[in-house]
């Protein structure tokens, strides 16, 4: 049983939320209160008399000895929806993301990004972009991020650093590439191991339960047998999360098959060396067989779908339908900067986008909804992160990560006309909607500065 403490805020309007895929929760008249661990005490929806939501209101504050003036927040005509959760980013490539849109995945990966990798050496040059990319994905809504650094274990370091002075809830990998990568961006075989070690016990040592190291195997063309193998044993002694990439790309999974001729498929390769299992998510899968999705599902192995990435690199469209028929866990990611996008609404336009096309070639494919799509930002991406116990919608015991939204706000970006519902104005917000619309941002329940 849960202990119930103390309630410190109270958050009255309406609250927007999903419980499960397909079906967004509109709750106006909802009253939300928080504890002094940002953990959800209190949760009614749907009063129809406003007098006994008061009445509630002033018994909470009255039980609990807190002010009411100071202590209730009133949305008034705003809305409360969860914080975004991004499950694939590359903060260095934040540096990159509006450019380099012409070429496929394996040039742009040599052309555009290793280059700006490399540079992150260069701890001056690491806080400016670092910086910046967690302020601006904090702009955007998205209360958790699992990041991408590079291989630098200072760089690395200072990222979790930024992220953890800042409030975001993120995960964070030292990247690990020990072969197939340019001279001036590689490292040993035991660079990488002692490296990742070291990198995952310092964050772990730091005792923020927001932020948590993960490890991160670029994917399995930059890095040897050797290194792979240590990472899959690294992961299970400390049980931390995995990140890795996965069959993106025709050339990539070509080269992963001449690399590894003795194995089935690319994701088994990942099964292989321990890499493919209940905490890893593993971003794009866009061309996985039948029995690659079995082997996912069955390894309750996490995807993170990337849409803009995967139209801007010209790489493929992921059937969402196909992965979510297969149970397995799905969420969004910008892939900043393959994606150009760092706002998981963005996200969410283009996931919807890409399963339309994909019924465009197959009447079986049901596309996408747009309240699936909300749920695979919010609830999608807490179960990707093995966290749906504690974020994702606004249930009594979890954390209270939230966003609140003010359509109205002068700068708005969509217009708003009488007669509207509440679901009409949300699903603006959905498709019309950006950074302007953000009021407040809340992180385990502090106010976040952004
Ligand atoms: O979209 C991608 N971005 C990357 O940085 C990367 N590295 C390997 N495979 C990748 N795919």
């Amino acid at each position: 049983m849960m202990k119930a403490n103390k309630i410190i805020k109270l958050f009255k309007g309406t609250v927007i939320h999903s419980l499960e895929i397909g079906k967004v929760e509109i709750l106006p008249n909802s009253l939300i209160g928080i504890d002094e661990e940002g953990v959800i005490q209190h949760m009614k929806s749907n009063y129809e008399d406003l007098k006994q939501l008061e009445k509630d209101v002033s018994s909470i504050c009255i039980n609990n000895g807190i002010d009411e003036k100071e202590s209730v927040i009133d949305m008034g005509n705003k809305f409360l929806i969860p914080g975004f959760i991004d499950t694939h980013a590359h903060a260095p490539q934040y540096h990159n993301a509006g450019t380099g849109t012409d070429l496929p995945l394996l040039k742009w990966l040599e052309k555009y990004t290793f280059p700006v990798e490399s540079k992150f050496k260069d701890l001056v040059f690491a806080e400016n972009v670092y910086s910046k990319v967690v302020d601006r994905m904090l702009r955007h809504g998205t209360t958790t991020c699992c990041y991408y650094a590079t291989i630098h274990l200072e760089a690395s370091e200072l990222l979790a650093d930024i992220v953890s002075k800042r409030g975001q809830r993120a995960f964070i990998g030292k990247v690990c590439m020990d072969r197939h990568s340019p001279d001036h961006y590689i490292e040993s075989t035991e660079q990488s191991i002692n490296n990742t070690r070291e990198f995952v016990d310092r964050i772990l040592s730091k005792g923020n339960e927001l932020v948590q190291p993960i490890v991160t195997p670029r994917f399995a063309p930059s890095c040897t047998n050797e290194l792979m193998e240590a990472l899959g044993k690294l992961s299970q002694e400390k049980q931390t999360l995995i990140q890795s990439h996965l069959s993106e790309n025709k050339d990539e999974i070509e080269w992963v098959k001449s690399l590894y001729p003795g194995i089935e498929s690319y994701t088994h390769v990942y099964k292989h060396f321990n890499l493919l299992n209940e905490r890893t998510i593993m971003a794009h899968c866009v061309h996985l067989s039948e029995e690659e999705i079995k082997l996912i599902s069955t390894q309750q192995t996490a995807i993170s779908h990337c849409p803009i990435s995967n139209f801007t690199l010209s790489s493929g469209n992921l059937d969402v339908r196909k992965v979510l028929e297969a149970n397995i866990k799905l969420g969004l990611g910008s892939d900043i900067s393959g994606g150009y996008h760092p706002s998981i609404l963005q996200v969410i336009r283009d996931s919807i986008k890409c399963s339309n096309s994909h019924y465009f070639n197959n009447d079986n494919h049901t596309p996408l909804t747009f309240e699936e799509a909300f749920y695979l930002a919010t609830v999608g991406g807490s179960k990707v992160v093995n966290l749906d116990h504690r974020i994702g919608n606004f249930m009594i015991g979890k954390d209270f990560d939230a966003q609140i939204i003010d359509p109205f706000v002068s700068n708005s970006p969509f217009d708003c006309f009488d007669g509207e519902t509440l679901k009409d104005i949300f699903q603006k917000f959905i498709y019309l909607g950006d950074d302007r619309n953000l009021s407040s941002l809340y992180i385990k329940g502090n106010k976040i500065k952004f």
